[in-house]
């Protein structure tokens, strides 16, 4: 069965179109990327996956079960990171902590102890609004990691960052991939990020968004820096590029 199943997802806001007909499946453990242009639908569509926001027609399957309109099922890192302002970095990455029963100091040691991996060490005690764009991206995505759903959905989360540090955090979800088998929904507008990250690829239209094509990415894991010269990685991208 697949662990996530969306069918003909609909979205019309009151005289605007964001989404047509999106179908899409991810199975046990898989990583999906959404490409598409900007201002497609694409948040819209995670949002309607993750329950926080009600399809106008569809359906959004979770295990078999159905999850339209009920949010709290899967780990979110939105686009904005929404951290909250008034918590220091260490305190907002251990929310999910907290809420899963953990008492704050123990849900402080916790989250320390990813903070070097996640380039925070020594940050912990500021503030949101003190931090680059990037590192609060990365505390964002260290708060999504700890809520430790199986089920992942990541809107644009390495868009705001320099390109080392977005390898650096490309070979971070990987690892943290293979070991815990999370299936991820993963939104770009980067192609290679795209096909280097994932199982598979649905490339989406202008707004109102339509899957134009779904590719499968047949491409060994894990995958390190030779991936991009391997002639399927090159095939990948030509196709994608002569669709776009
Ligand atoms: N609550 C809303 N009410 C009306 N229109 C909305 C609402 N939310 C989104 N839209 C519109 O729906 C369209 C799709 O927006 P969405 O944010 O899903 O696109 P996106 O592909 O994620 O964009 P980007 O890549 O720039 O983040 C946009 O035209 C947007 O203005």
């Amino acid at each position: 069965m697949d662990k996530i199943k969306v069918t003909n997802i609909k979205k019309t806001y009151e005289n605007l179109d964001a989404i047509n007909n999106i179908s899409l499946s991810v199975a046990n453990g898989q990583f999906i990327s959404i490409l598409g242009p900007s201002g497609c639908g694409k948040s819209t569509l995670l949002n309607i996956i993750s329950g926080l926001e009600k399809p106008t027609s569809g359906d959004v399957l979770i295990d078999g079960e159905s999850y339209i309109g009920k949010s709290g099922r899967v780990s979110y890192m939105h686009q904005k990171d929404l951290l909250l302002p008034w918590k220091n970095i260490i305190d907002n990455v251990s929310i999910p902590l907290v809420l899963q029963g953990l008492t704050r100091e123990k849900a402080r040691k916790r989250a320390m102890t990813y903070l070097d991996d996640f380039g925070l060490r020594g940050f912990e005690k500021v503030f949101p609004g003190q931090l680059s764009g990037g590192m609060r991206q990365r505390a964002a995505l260290l708060r999504t990691y700890l809520f430790k759903s199986d089920v992942m959905l990541l809107d644009e989360p390495f868009g705001s960052l320099d390109a080392m540090t977005k390898r650096k955090m490309h070979l971070w979800l990987m690892d943290i991939f293979n070991n815990y088998k999370s299936s991820i929904i993963f939104i770009t507008h980067d192609i290679d990020e795209a096909i280097f990250l994932s199982d598979k690829v649905y490339l989406l239209s202008e707004r109102p968004a339509e899957v134009k094509i779904e590719l499968d990415v047949d491409l060994e894991r894990p995958r390190n820096n030779k991936t991009f010269s391997n002639p399927k990685y090159i095939m990948l991208k030509e196709k994608i590029l002569n669709i776009l």
